[in-house]
């Protein structure tokens, strides 16, 4: 599988076409996996940010606004289409992109990315505008205009599935866009161009650029005058710095921030089923999900109960080639990423907490960014690890005795992504739910998503929410118009 694919040059997609920068400046694409090189990207300057803008501005004023509802869904519906015709090479191609297991980026990154463009498709043909007759006197509606340009800024975790999560309600809702995927992750997001572009969508609808954030290509993109809204997923720091770039010509935001997120078990919780999901909620994608549970807190009754199956299940996964069948954790996205999580297990030692399993990096894989699944007790609230997001496969587990002190638990953070919340008593499900401060809420399950749902964090998890008439709302701009009658 490895030998299928030798070097790739990844390029801009500007106006309906591939392209280098004119200065053909490139950066290198590395396998976090092996450390070895996949290929050459092309790096974007403020030349290509605004060639690809001005393309994006021409389609917005140009035929793509003649495009139907109807004729929009039917290119989103073939778009979705050729991605699952396709899902074999581009569940390969995430896989060497981003370290992840090939097994899962077939499992759940493509078919979702299929899944985004499939829902939306359906999804705008169905909603309705608000109406309201006032009396004889006048009739009011409201009328929908797509918001314009539109920025989307990407992360490495999940590439192809948080990019189209994004991109389908943009398109759907008749805007044009700017893309730029994270420097570390190329692949899919160009592979999703030629799909793009043999669904039939118009020049310009869709422009890519491909470079770095600050003093680059994503800073240029955030505070370019005719780009009018910008949807961000990334880190904390990161959204801040795209606000004040794009404060100046007060830009539309989207946010999608980090999480350090509560996992909260009661005793009476079905605990096979918690071990289950908390090793998916804990371990999956190497713990590079926004919405991973990274801080469990379990009812002192099945504390220890919990810790030993917990363990036990861990030293089960295998951590390897993300390209065989039975890998569980793959490698993480690069050196300085996995130097980082590396450091988080020096300060939990430091701060005088357990390694209960992990710890370190496996045995006997000498290159690539591997790290075991670890998990930590002990530590005070106060601990960099208990407070900050890892990003990484690192849980701390606490213990508690009453109800208010895990709510106050799992608040004392300045994020708030999501929860996941154990329990049996119906009462005290509904009761902690509400009082956890978080814009997801699971309740004896984890990352179930209905894209209907309202998605996204408060706190400083984001601004905004996405999701069926949440995206609706946010990609396009709303008239009323009052008919005296
Ligand atoms: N809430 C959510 O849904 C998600 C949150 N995340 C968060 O993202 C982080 C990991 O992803 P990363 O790629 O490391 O995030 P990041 O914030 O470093 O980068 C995300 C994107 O922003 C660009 N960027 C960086 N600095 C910029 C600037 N000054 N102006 C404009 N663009 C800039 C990058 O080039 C990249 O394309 C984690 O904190 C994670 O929690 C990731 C995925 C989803
Ligand atoms: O299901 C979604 O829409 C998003 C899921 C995951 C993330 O947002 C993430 O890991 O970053």
């Amino acid at each position: 599988m490895e030998t299928r694919i030798k070097t790739i040059h990844s390029q801009h997609f500007i106006n309906g076409q591939f392209t280098d920068s004119d200065n053909l400046k490139t950066f290198q694409n590395i396998n976090p996996a092996t450390e070895g090189l996949i290929g050459t990207v092309a790096q974007a300057g403020e030349e290509e940010v605004n060639y690809a803008v001005a393309a994006a501005r021409r389609a917005l004023d140009g035929t793509w606004k003649d495009y139907t509802l109807q004729e929009r869904s039917k290119i989103l519906r073939r778009i979705g289409d050729l991605i699952l015709e396709r899902l074999d090479e581009l569940a390969y191609l995430e896989s060497i992109d981003t370290g992840k297991p090939l097994p899962l980026a077939k499992k759940i990154d493509i078919p979702r990315a299929a899944y985004n463009f499939h829902f939306y498709a359906d999804y705008m043909i169905s909603m309705g505008n608000e109406a309201y007759q006032q009396d004889k006197e006048a009739f009011h509606y409201s009328y929908r205009h797509p918001v314009g340009v539109v920025g989307l800024i990407k992360p490495w975790n999940l590439p192809l599935l948080l990019l189209t999560w994004k991109l389908a309600p943009a398109l759907a809702t008749g805007n044009t866009t700017v893309i730029k995927p994270s420097e570390w992750t190329p692949l899919t997001a160009t592979a999703l161009m030629e799909i793009c572009k043999e669904a039939g969508l118009p020049n310009g609808v869709v422009n890519l650029v491909h470079g770095y954030g600050t003093g680059s290509t994503g800073e240029a993109i955030s505070k370019h005058p005719d780009v009018d809204a910008i949807s961000f997923i990334g880190e904390v720091k990161t959204g801040k710095a795209i606000m004040k770039s794009g404060a100046e010509s007060l830009k539309k935001l989207s946010f999608e921030l980090g999480g350090k997120n509560p996992n909260i078990i009661f005793s009476d919780a079905d605990i096979e089923e918690v071990i289950e999901t908390t090793i998916k909620s804990s371990f999956i994608n190497q713990g590079e999900v926004c919405l991973c549970g990274s801080r469990i807190y379990v009812e002192r009754p099945i504390y220890e109960e919990f810790i030993r199956k917990f363990a036990e299940r861990t030293k089960e996964l295998t951590v390897g080639n993300p390209l065989h069948e039975e890998t569980d954790i793959g490698a993480l996205i690069s050196k300085e990423h996995y130097e980082s999580v590396i450091n988080y297990l020096a300060i939990a030692k430091n701060d005088g907490g357990e390694i209960v399993t992990g710890g370190g990096r496996p045995e006997g894989l000498d290159s690539g960014y591997y790290i075991e699944p670890t998990i930590i007790t002990g530590l005070e609230r106060t601990s960099r690890c208990v407070r900050e997001e890892i990003f990484g496969p690192i849980v701390t587990i606490t213990p508690f005795d009453m109800e208010e002190e895990v709510i106050m638990q799992a608040n004392d953070t300045h994020y708030g992504l999501s929860a996941t919340i154990w329990t049996n008593d119906i009462k005290r499900a509904h009761r902690v739910a509400q009082s956890i401060r978080a814009g997801i809420i699971w309740v004896n399950t984890w990352f179930l998503r209905d894209l209907r749902t309202p998605f996204g964090g408060t706190n400083q998890s984001g601004i905004g929410r996405a999701g069926g008439m949440h995206s609706l709302d946010f990609y396009t701009e709303l008239s009323n118009i009052t008919i005296k009658l």
